[in-house]
């Protein structure tokens, strides 16, 4: 049997649990911090076992994954490093920093033990095993950090385990990694939380402002519901990186204050012609996906039950849904579809279908 300890079985590990559990030849080890935890996690049905005991959890384990918040990744290394691991054994870990993990891992003591550095470029503001899912890493990336001298055919066996989760693997530096999720992923997390702030400071007298947001403001605030724990740990440890950044983007703000104060309304719209032209090519990808999406929207009614009909009758006529979603910020308004296919064929089958029964489509 190949075992698989995981460290942190929270919204990250509890996934990975999923996407391992009853596969060929595969046992799954949960390690719990709480006995509450434990229970929970075989009731969640992450896991084949878990138990309490750090060094039981990793004796004999092929794959150690650790899951935890990246504050407390070199200390888990650390304590792996005590103990006696099976050789050949492969230590990973899922942290949104990875520069630090990989530092202290070079240092560590780990005998015939291999780590690998990662991090898969999906999840949610939510938290914990109960929100685990089979499906979180699906046409996600997910990164990796080998080291120059990390040997082949650990690299392979981790990537070959790693394709239970249906992602896509991409090696990147650990320094290169750090800097790109710190603006891509870190600073909107920043903003996004400065922001609700500063509304939460204003709705406290007036609750006309909790009342009134919608559409833009919740698009862009979903991530500031995310785990403070988490959170905090992941801004500090890229920290210098997010300094650099937030200068820069202070820089930015000042920028707009000028525009505001010589009513240069010319560079305002040249801002957003500019900011509107990058977003547009951006790959759309829900959940990381790197296919191509072929996309349209309808006008529908926003009613219960809208959605089923029109999936079935796209299913009827064999015509392949990658992803339905509903547009929130016309809240007010006929509500608006949003759906996706991988194909152009699909979605010029759907647009032809979709009229032919009078629904308004759109591009
Ligand atoms: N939340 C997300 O969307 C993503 C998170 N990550 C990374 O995955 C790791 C886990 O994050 P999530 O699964 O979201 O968190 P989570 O809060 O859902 O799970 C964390 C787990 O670690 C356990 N844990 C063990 N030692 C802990 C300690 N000392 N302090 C706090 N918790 C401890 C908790 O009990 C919990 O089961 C983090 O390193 C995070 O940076 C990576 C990709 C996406
Ligand atoms: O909820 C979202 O959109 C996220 O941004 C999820 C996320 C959080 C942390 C990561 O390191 C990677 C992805």
């Amino acid at each position: 049997m190949t075992k698989i300890a995981i460290f942190g079985v929270g919204l990250i590990g509890g996934s990975l649990g999923l996407c391992f559990k009853g596969k060929p030849g595969i046992t799954v080890v949960g390690h719990a911090i709480r006995e509450s935890s434990a229970a929970k996690y075989l009731e969640r049905g992450v896991v084949d076992h878990v138990t309490m005991s750090l060094r039981e959890a990793a004796e004999g384990a092929d794959f150690i994954f650790l899951c935890v918040p990246v504050g407390s990744l070199e200390s888990y290394v650390h304590e792996l490093s005590q103990l006696d691991l099976k050789p050949g054994c492969i230590i990973t870990d899922v942290g949104s920093t990875k520069a630090s993990v990989a530092a202290c891992a070079r240092q560590a003591r780990l005998g015939d033990a291999v780590f690998i550095g990662g991090h898969p470029m999906a999840g949610s503001e939510r938290s914990g095993v109960e929100a685990a899912s089979l499906y979180l890493f699906e046409n996600a990336f997910y990164v990796l950090t080998p080291e120059a001298e990390t040997p082949q055919p650990y690299i392979d066996k981790l990537t070959d385990l790693l394709a239970y989760t249906k992602a896509h693997i991409v090696h990147v530096h650990p320094e290169e990694h750090d800097e790109i999720v710190g603006a891509i992923s870190h600073l909107p997390h920043i903003i996004a939380v400065a922001l609700v702030n500063l509304v939460r400071g204003y709705s406290q007298s007036n609750s006309l402002y909790s009342l009134l947001a919608a559409g833009g403001f919740r698009d862009i605030t979903r991530i500031a519901a995310s785990d403070p724990v988490v959170w905090r740990d992941i801004l500090v440890n890229n920290r210098d990186v997010l300094l650099k950044l937030l200068k820069e983007w202070q820089s930015g703000m000042e920028t707009f204050i000028d525009m505001l104060e010589n009513e240069n309304g010319e560079a305002v719209e040249t801002a957003f012609k500019e900011a509107g032209e990058f977003r547009s090519k951006l790959p759309e990808r829900r959940k990381g996906m790197i296919h191509s999406i072929y996309e349209c929207y309808i006008d529908v009614p926003d009613h219960p039950g809208i959605i089923g009909k029109v999936a079935t009758e796209l299913g009827n006529s064999a015509i392949n849904l990658s992803n339905v979603q509903i547009i929130e910020s016309r809240e007010d308004v006929p509500g608006v579809l949003r759906l996706s296919f991988r194909k152009q064929d699909d979605l010029d089958r759907a647009v032809e279908r979709l009229g032919e029964i009078g629904y308004a489509v759109h591009f």
